[in-house]
């Protein structure tokens, strides 16, 4: 049984975010207010990205979403569940910008880790393993070690890790920041076909207006500490079939690139927020 298989049948978004703020409190220090106020949600099989400057909160509110830190107010639903109880039905996959993978492992030993962690049997994260090492390109790769890999390939391998249970959703935070600009374009690419075949939604951090654009239904702009949700965009790019590489080309992309950095900047194409790369 897949992990879709177990998810309760219901219209229920993928992620809401109800009111959320998150206020650090730091020993002698006056605290943090990272996030005030957000409301987000997301649906089944959307592409969302979070764009702002540095420090506004980003990855904050996506470990808020992974459970891997509380909310100081609000309440947050991962397909109807509270974060902690989807944190614990592992209903959704995690890559970021450093690829984790464990080194004394091989690339088809890391992808299989977190079955193995949930006590699936070997023939069956043998042939898991060997779908999604085809999934993202790696065929020929599954003996290797990490340290064997390109950069891009590592991530690759992170991708593949965050899919092994066929989460209905991936978080994930600058997973190609550390990537060169051809790699990541290609990686990029990569995306849109996973996500089409595996119809997982996703909510992506980036710094990166074009790669927002490139590949988001919706791009999340926040603005500076505390960080709240300035605007929220709709990118129309079309599907998965219409977002091939010359779509980078084309008016709709750079019509979207400017509507991000007008909301990021207050006026069309002005100076650099702090952080965001406007390339
Ligand atoms: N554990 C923590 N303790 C104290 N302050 C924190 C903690 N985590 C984050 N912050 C603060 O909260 C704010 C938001 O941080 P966050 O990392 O979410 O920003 P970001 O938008 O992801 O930044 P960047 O784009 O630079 O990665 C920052 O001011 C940061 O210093």
């Amino acid at each position: 049984m897949t992990r879709k298989d177990s998810l309760p049948v219901t219209d229920a978004h993928a992620v809401k975010v109800t009111g959320v703020s998150r206020i650090f409190s730091i020993k002698k220090k006056p605290p943090v207010t990272a996030l005030e106020s957000v409301d987000l949600t997301v649906a089944p099989g959307e592409f969302v990205s979070l764009i702002g400057p540095s420090g506004c909160g980003k990855s904050t509110l996506l470990r808020l979403i992974a459970d891997l830190d509380q909310p100081t107010a609000g309440t947050i639903e991962v397909f109807g569940k509270t974060a902690r109880k989807a944190r614990i039905d592992q209903d959704y996959g995690i890559a970021f910008q450093q690829a984790g993978l464990l080194p004394w492992r091989t690339v088809r030993a890391n992808i299989e880790l977190p079955l193995e962690l949930h006590k699936v049997g070997t023939a069956e994260r043998r042939s898991r393993s060997t779908e999604l090492l085809e999934l993202v390109g790696l065929g020929d790769f599954g003996d290797s070690y990490p340290d064997q890999l390109s950069g891009g390939m590592q991530q690759r391998v992170a991708i593949a890790r965050a899919l092994a249970e066929s989460p209905n959703l991936l978080l994930m935070d600058e997973p190609f920041g550390a990537l060169d600009e051809m790699t990541r374009e290609r990686m990029q690419n990569e995306l849109i076909r996973i996500c089409a075949e595996t119809r997982a939604a996703v909510v992506f951090v980036t710094h990166s207006i074009p790669e927002a654009v490139f590949l988001s239904d919706r791009v999340v702009v926040m603005s500076p500490r505390p960080g709240r949700i300035r605007s929220v965009l709709p990118i129309r790019l079309g599907g998965p079939d219409d977002r091939s590489e010359h779509i980078r080309e084309d008016a709709a992309f750079f019509d979207g690139v400017s509507a991000v950095r007008e909301s990021l900047h207050g006026t069309p194409d002005t100076g650099n927020a702090r952080g965001v790369d406007t390339r």
